[in-house]
């Protein structure tokens, strides 16, 4: 069986959405976890392929190879990506910071933003995420997806700061929070079923996005919210990779290695599927 990860959170259900799964859970066990877990996972070996978090990738890239044309990404708001302030954002120089312990990349972005472009010095803190136990020894909260979206609902009375949009502003470009992988060992091992799941994703999401009616109707069913809320949260977020993704993930990179997050600005290494050449 390849052991396959999947996100838990409502961002990635159109990769997911439309899988031909009674076709593919012969070959295929997957496994459903925030993306902390998934990046360790990956990292160990207990997962061969799927998406981790798109810093956990630099983090270890000689490891992996990039399913090409999946992503996580967003080219402004992202809607689920959130920091919570009790002060607005200029004025948090000093300040203890929560950050949830779901994520990776969110947490690298968060820390070049405050640095590179806000400019100041905080403290942080891994906790779980729950925004009222995080808020109350510290001045502001990261959240990442599901606990994010949920916190957002209910109108905290405080700044409210969305990573995506930030980002953007700053440097104009896409922000890519996930990317999905192969082991570099599988996928030499096991090509032609790399092959299969690469070519069952990328069709699972082109039927996703053409029709986003029964997904939107899904993700009410499974989370609450609005038709309209889930409608635009899905229509903001892309779940390509082109070289416009990669030229903004190879930026957060750039400034994750300035700000000494990363030992290398790293590169993002594609795979490709086997060429059969026909006589
Ligand atoms: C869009 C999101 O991106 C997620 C953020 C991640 C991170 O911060 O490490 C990882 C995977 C993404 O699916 C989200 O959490 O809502």
């Amino acid at each position: 069986m390849l052991k396959v990860g999947k996100i838990n959170y409502a961002n990635a259900l159109p990769v997911y959405f439309s899988l031909p799964i009674d076709q593919l859970k012969e070959r295929m066990a997957f496994v459903s976890e925030v993306p902390a877990s998934l990046n360790k996972k990956m990292l160990t070996g207990e997962l061969d392929a799927g998406p981790i978090s798109s810093f956990a990738y630099a983090l270890n890239s000689k490891q992996y190879l990039v399913l090409p044309d999946l992503s996580v990404s967003s080219k402004g708001k992202v809607r689920s990506i959130f920091l919570f302030s009790k002060k607005p954002i200029h004025e948090l120089n000093g300040a203890s910071i929560a950050l949830t312990s779901s994520s990776a990349t969110s947490i690298a972005l968060l820390k070049v933003i405050l640095k590179s472009f806000i400019q100041i010095d905080v403290t942080y803190q891994t906790m779980t995420p729950s925004l009222t136990e995080m808020l109350q020894e510290h001045e502001a909260a990261l959240l990442i997806g599901d606990d994010a979206i949920r916190a957002n609902w209910q109108e905290p009375d405080l700044y409210t700061y969305d990573l995506g949009e930030l980002w953007h502003k700053y440097t104009g470009k896409r922000m890519t929070f996930a990317v999905w992988v192969v082991q570099k060992t599988v996928a030499s091992s096991r090509s032609v079923l790399i092959e299969e799941l690469s070519q069952a994703f990328i069709e699972s999401k082109r039927i996703t996005v053409q029709n986003r009616q029964p997904l939107v109707e899904e993700a009410c069913r499974m989370y609450g919210g609005s038709f309209a809320f889930w409608d635009q949260y899905f229509a903001g977020l892309s779940y390509d990779f082109t070289k416009d993704h990669i030229d903004g993930l190879e930026t957060f990179y750039e400034l994750s290695y300035q700000n000494g997050l990363l030992p290398e600005p790293s590169k993002v290494e594609l795979w490709q599927p086997n060429k059969v050449i026909c006589k």
